[in-house]
């Protein structure tokens, strides 16, 4: 079994800060957060101080991916497995972790490209969680949502995750493709009852954004169709209808953020059992809803 116990937090990059504090909380709904930077926005979903943090820079992209372990002897272990795997190990020091929120972390690169933080000790905040509209997030034990990362060599991402990391599979999606590329599945892979808290999608991935969508969920239907109502009345660009997803059951939308990729906010996510589940193939993403055909292109990868 993994020690990874579910998608922690999550800083990305801006150049747009002020169309992306917009977006955060007079769209989508968290609650402000804390956090030593002045200059960074602190999304707050639950007891923790920030769950996703955005900064701002030139360009717009992910910047770190945390996730989490139970313990300091849980880290030791992750650390221990990586670097057998040929990959180095950065712990960040003391002073990088106390800006963090968190005790104690490491860091090093997956296959993707993308930079990793696994760490645990999150201290919390325990001031009441106010969010704008009222909304509750849906995290605990199941983590923050989920990230949907492009790869290019999926094979080697996906055994990294599994093999190393301790992934479980959670069944995978076949995408049109011409045939000389053989099967094009996207995967997806949990580490806790949600059924993905990572999704391995196989797309062209040249830098930024180096993130495809990013899920949170609420806890009531009301709260994303009441999102959806506040997207179209700023002005932001819905890139898929709501639907129903085939395989973890979840209802809902996606929205550009500012920065060419997606935040996917939905409700009734399923909970999975590991002592009846089978990774299983879906052959449709939607059982209803989601029309991508409205969606603007992904920024350049
Ligand atoms: C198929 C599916 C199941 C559960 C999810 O949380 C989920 O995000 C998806 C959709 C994944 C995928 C995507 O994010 C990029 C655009 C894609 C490739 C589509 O056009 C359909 C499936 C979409
Ligand atoms: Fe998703």
């Amino acid at each position: 079994m993994t020690d990874i116990k579910g998608l922690g937090y999550l800083k990305v990059q801006t150049n747009d800060m002020d169309r992306w504090r917009t977006f955060a909380f007079d769209v989508l709904g968290f609650a402000q957060g804390s956090g030593p930077d002045d200059d960074a926005l602190y999304l707050r979903m639950d007891e923790r101080a920030a769950r996703i943090i955005v900064v701002p820079g030139e360009t717009d992209e992910i910047v770190t991916i945390g996730w989490e372990v139970r313990d300091g002897a849980a880290l030791q272990r992750v650390r221990e497995t990586v670097e057998r795997a040929g990959v180095a190990v950065k712990p960040l020091s003391v002073e990088e972790a106390d800006a963090r929120r968190v005790e104690e972390a490491i860091t090093f690169i997956d296959p993707t490209g993308a930079t990793l933080e696994v760490f645990h000790g999150a201290v919390l905040d325990h001031s009441p969680v106010v969010t704008p509209f009222g909304a509750k997030f849906v995290t605990g034990a199941q983590g923050l949502g989920h990230v949907v990362l492009p790869v290019m060599d999926s094979p080697a991402a996906f055994s990294f995750y599994t093999d190393v990391l301790g992934f479980l599979p959670r069944g995978a999606f076949r995408i049109p493709a011409p045939p000389e590329f053989g099967p094009v599945r996207i995967r997806f892979l949990g580490v806790n009852e949600r059924h993905h808290s990572l999704a391995l999608c196989p797309a062209p991935h040249g830098g930024a954004p180096g993130l495809i969508h990013v899920m949170v969920e609420v806890d009531t239907l009301d709260a994303v169709g009441q999102a959806l109502d506040r997207v179209a009345k700023d002005g932001f660009s819905l890139s898929s209808t709501l639907g129903r997803h085939t395989n973890d059951k979840m209802v809902s939308f996606y929205v550009r953020a500012p920065g060419g990729w997606d935040i996917e906010f939905g409700t009734e996510g399923m909970k999975v059992d590991e002592t009846h589940y089978s990774a299983e193939e879906i052959t449709a993403d939607s059982y209803w809803g989601h029309d991508w055909s409205g969606s603007e292109p992904l920024a350049a990868m």
